[in-house]
């Protein structure tokens, strides 16, 4: 379901714990440890889903007119439920048999099984032999649910395009958390072929609703990776058990649609791989007697040229007013000088000096709170050296640091060249802040592995960054991902796993240059201002301060007092520029 911003913004809306196929298979054991039976739990799955499918069906095809829900269409709805051969594919058969009870039209399509068992429907049920996917399928035929096999060449050849195939739901049922590896052919043209039949089903008045058992076939629970592009295309998931981590980053977010929780089993100590966020703490008021050093001095190192190549120089500007929109007190700009004049012109808030004054941004990290270098910096050797020169003053002047792009760049190169930078920052980070928020291509490069290997499990690559370099660490992306270093920590805390955390927040119109530097200047603004508590001004409320801006300016009615700002864009269009004033918006309406 899209949440709208202003309800994230407002409401006391709790993380929600996320898991992997693995973790949830292991609840699965723990409960059957406890003598509970597992056919029993697969009934009880499609009991449910069947109870949430017919309202939802009918939910849809009503209208409330004054206060009295009318329907539209008095007939019995029709049913298409696609089964794979796995217990996904038994909710499936079971969801069939429940709903051709209510009185539905169903017609089951089976993928990938090769008989189907319409004799001696009930014998051996008891027997341990008889998987439970096999219970369900002999259930469901002896109650003479209509069904047909995908592999027939007459349904490839003829059934796609028929308008008997039609129905009013659509139930995946192919694949729940047991995908693993990439889709074989037929399996890959069953999902192209469901997509395409509910695709023609639609009507001018009328839309197929498409329901998928658990998650989306063709999405991978553990990561939320999808192969080729091929997967359901969901309008509702009714997952079960546990929230998978897979329908909240990277490819769920375009496939899952609305996701309802259906727990079944009670609670486990089993702790979530991540836990997903949409609502930023709550900001406390300023005091009135304070003044501008009681909210710190940002220094952006960043928008360099290099002789005879593009500049730069937008990277510091997108930065430095972003951390200013975040209400830091003080801020300076380390660029090179031919973006002098841009920036004092865009925000004569500023003080500026040059990049390579090396000598006058050393006295700098001194005089400042936060450093964030990287934004624009340049990746020559000129820039590697001024990168180590200034990461080295940072550490010694004890400073809270950023560190985004080239500076990422650099800080991979020195990781080669086993440079005793990266040495010390890990050191270093153990007891001072320091934040690095790269995107996959950065995370790849500072791993020394593909973007592909980074963006098949995000997080494991969240982790091993946070291993190799230490601090704390955003993965950019659709469903950004956070860890956060604990500073000093207990020796309870270092063994314990850090959580890692997922941005509910955020949208599609955010995927464009400069958009990147506009966190790292919210990071670096929250930072500087000390007298926030820490969760106020930690690296995930960055994250979702920044996904919070950026949805208030592509959903309109994202907070109440819009109507007065006109703050609404849309995401085709949406520019890194626009972010600063969303940022000012948001942190206006999370001061409590
Ligand atoms: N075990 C239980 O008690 C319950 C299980 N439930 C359902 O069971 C599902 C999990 O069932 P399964 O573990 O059988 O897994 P699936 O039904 O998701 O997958 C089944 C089979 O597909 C194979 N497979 C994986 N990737 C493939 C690919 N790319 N191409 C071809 N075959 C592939 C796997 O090896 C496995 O044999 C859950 O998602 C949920 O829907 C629910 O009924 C709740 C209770
Ligand atoms: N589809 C999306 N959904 C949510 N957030 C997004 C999406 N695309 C991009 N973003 C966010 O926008 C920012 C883009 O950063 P980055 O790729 O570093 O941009 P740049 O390098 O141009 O500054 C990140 O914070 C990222 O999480």
């Amino acid at each position: 379901m899209h949440i709208p911003p202003s309800s994230r913004l407002l409401q006391n809306t709790k993380p929600v714990a996320l898991y992997s196929s693995q973790q949830v298979y292991a609840m699965e054991q723990e409960w059957f440890a406890q003598g509970y039976d597992s056919f029993a739990l697969m009934q009880q799955a499609a009991w449910q889903m069947t109870q949430h499918i017919i309202n939802i069906y009918y939910q849809k095809q009503s209208c409330i007119a004054n206060g009295v829900a009318c329907r539209h269409d008095d007939r019995q709805p029709r049913v298409s439920i696609w089964v794979g051969s796995g217990n996904n594919g038994g909710d499936g058969w079971l969801i069939a048999h429940y709903l051709q009870q209510a009185g539905w039209q169903v017609q089951v399509i089976t993928v990938g099984i090769e008989n189907i068992e319409n004799s001696n429907a009930f014998a051996d049920m008891d027997s341990a032999v008889v998987s439970d996917a096999i219970k369900a399928q002999r259930m469901a035929v002896a109650a003479y649910c209509s069904y047909q096999r995908f592999e027939d060449s007459e349904f490839v050849l003829h059934n796609q395009e028929n308008r008997l195939m039609q129905a009013d739901v659509y139930v995946d049922a192919l694949f729940g958390i047991g995908l693993d590896r990439a889709l074989t052919s037929i399996y890959k043209q069953a999902i192209q072929s469901f997509n395409q039949v509910v695709k023609s089903s639609h009507t001018l008045s009328k839309h197929a609703l498409v329901i998928a058992v658990d998650i989306p076939s063709g999405l991978v629970a553990s990561t939320g990776q999808v192969f080729e592009q091929v997967a359901i295309q969901a309008d509702v998931t009714l997952c079960l058990i546990a929230r998978k981590f897979g329908l909240h980053t990277k490819d769920g977010m375009d496939y899952a649609g609305e996701v309802l929780d259906i727990p079944l089993i009670p609670y486990t100590k089993i702790k979530p791989v991540a836990l997903l966020l949409n609502r930023a703490h709550g900001l406390s008021v300023r005091r009135q007697n304070s003044y501008k050093g009681s909210y710190g001095h940002v220094l952006i190192i960043g928008g360099n040229r290099i002789d005879g190549s593009q500049g730069m120089g937008g990277a510091a500007i997108l930065a430095s007013a972003s951390a200013m929109a975040t209400g830091a007190g003080k801020m300076t700009v380390a660029c090179h000088q031919a973006f002098h004049g841009a920036l004092l012109t865009s925000l004569p808030d500023a003080m500026t000096i040059d990049l390579h004054d090396q000598k006058g941004v050393k006295h700098l990290i001194k005089e400042a709170s936060v450093i964030a270098i990287g934004m624009g910096f340049g990746r020559d050797e000129t820039a590697k050296v001024l990168f180590i020169d200034y990461m080295q003053a940072a550490m010694t002047e004890g400073k809270s640091i950023v560190i985004d792009a080239d500076g990422l760049y650099h800080l991979a190169s020195l990781q080669i060249d086993k440079h005793s930078v990266v040495g010390q920052l890990r050191e270093y980070s153990t007891k001072h802040k320091v934040c690095l928020t790269p995107h996959s291509g950065e995370a790849a490069r500072l791993l020394d592995k593909s973007v592909a290997e980074v963006e098949m499990d995000r997080l494991a690559a969240i982790k091993q960054c946070a291993d190799i370099y230490g601090g704390s660490w955003v993965l950019k992306g659709a469903g950004s991902l956070i860890l956060e270093q604990v500073l000093e920590p207990t020796l309870e805390q270092e063994l314990e796993e850090r959580h890692v955390y997922v941005c509910g927040v955020g949208n599609a119109g955010m995927a464009t240059a400069g958009m990147g530097d506009v966190l790292s200047g919210v990071t670096a603004g929250l930072l500087a201002q000390q007298d926030l508590a820490d969760d106020q001004r930690s690296l995930r409320q960055a994250v979702l301060i920044h996904g919070l801006a950026g949805d208030v300016l592509v959903h309109q009615q994202s907070c109440p007092s819009n109507k007065n700002v006109s703050l609404f864009i849309g995401e085709r269009g949406l520019q890194a520029q626009d972010m600063p004033a969303a940022i000012r918006h948001v942190m206006h309406l999370i001061t409590i």
